[in-house]
């Protein structure tokens, strides 16, 4: 499938099983290098577990990976050298500096030089904008400041790529803020970045890949502007006389027809003539107080892949 040349994670037929519950479900994913792609699915739809597989944290039931190009199963630790992570989040002493955390971190990392070590450490909180907060104890930090100094465990090292699992989980929205604007400089410095999220709005705001879980499937995977180009347009009709209407709209090559609220709406088809439409329902007596062909929003997009609403509130 998809080269290694161009893909930071690729995987085949990915798979978990926890005794007879398939949680993931056959997985082709294809991470372009450079992308900042957007693992998306609401909790429980599997997100973590994948998480979790590609990083060899729990072996899948079945398939296959490659990281930055390396197969997983034959290069283990090999592929994970320029792949950080934040999944469960490193555990950080309340009572040490930002800097000494990340010094103790750095210190377990036996393939590390030590000689080095304060230059690495410096540039990690550099790079995640909290030198100057460097000397703080941890239990001072803010949430966001929290999270970015985990971002700075990740990059103690140089890195390619990185894995984040809800990244601003829990975070207020200046936290929120601050991450999103850290993940994208890493992006822009040429880190492929893949994260999960069940907000629609998290992933509308940083990713150009997206890719939507259901029930531990892979729905849909591509590019953002695939993705919102996807669906054909929605037609509403206004009206107190819903079933003549749905009976021209059927007609007219308007499809999944539903009503609200004294309107119609349906999904057009590619032989759609709104003029036509109009003139067919007025012609057929059906009183018409509005009409709109619009372009379905990326809310609707997700509803209409996964049957589920997302949480779109940032
Ligand atoms: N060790 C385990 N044993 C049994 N079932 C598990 C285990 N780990 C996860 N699951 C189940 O697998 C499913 C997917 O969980 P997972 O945590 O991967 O989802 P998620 O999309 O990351 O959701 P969340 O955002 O809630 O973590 C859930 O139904 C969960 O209960």
């Amino acid at each position: 499938m998809t080269s290694t040349m161009t893909s930071a994670i690729a995987s085949t037929g990915l798979t978990k099983r926890f005794g007879s519950a398939t949680v993931v479900d056959g997985l082709d994913l294809a991470v372009p290098t450079g992308s900042v792609y957007g693992f998306l699915g609401p909790n429980g739809s599997g997100k973590t577990t994948t998480i979790r597989m590609l990083l060899g944290l729990v072996l899948p039931s079945s398939g296959t990976h490659q990281l930055l190009g390396h197969d997983f199963a034959s290069s283990g630790a090999m592929s994970l050298e320029r792949v950080g992570a934040l999944v469960e989040g490193p555990a950080f002493h309340p009572y040490l500096s930002g800097r000494a955390n990340l010094a103790r971190l750095d210190a377990a990392d036996r393939t590390a030089s030590a000689r080095t070590a304060t230059a690495r450490i410096g540039e990690a909180l550099d790079r995640v904008g909290l030198a100057a907060a460097a000397r703080k104890r941890y239990r001072a930090y803010s949430l966001g400041m929290r999270q970015r100094l985990g971002i700075a465990a990740a990059l103690l090292r140089p890195r390619d790529l990185l894995v984040l699992d809800e990244p601003t989980n829990g975070l207020d929205p200046q936290g929120t803020r601050e991450v999103r604007a850290l993940i994208d400089e890493l992006s822009r410095g040429g880190t492929t970045v893949f994260l999960s999220s069940h907000l629609l709005s998290e992933i509308e705001h940083l990713c150009t890949e997206v890719g939507v879980m259901s029930v531990g499937r892979l729905v849909w995977q591509g590019s953002m502007a695939e993705l919102r180009g996807r669906q054909r347009p929605v037609v509403r009709v206004d009206t107190g006389q819903p079933e003549a209407a749905e009976r021209v709209l059927a007609e007219h090559d308007v499809g999944d027809l539903r009503r609200s609220d004294g309107a119609v709406h349906g999904t057009a088809g590619a032989a759609l003539q709104p003029e036509r439409l109009v003139a067919a329902l007025v012609a057929a007596g059906v009183g018409v107080r509005g009409f709109r062909v619009e372009a379905p929003s990326l809310e609707e997009q997700f509803v209409g892949l996964t049957g589920e609403g997302f949480d779109v509130s940032g």
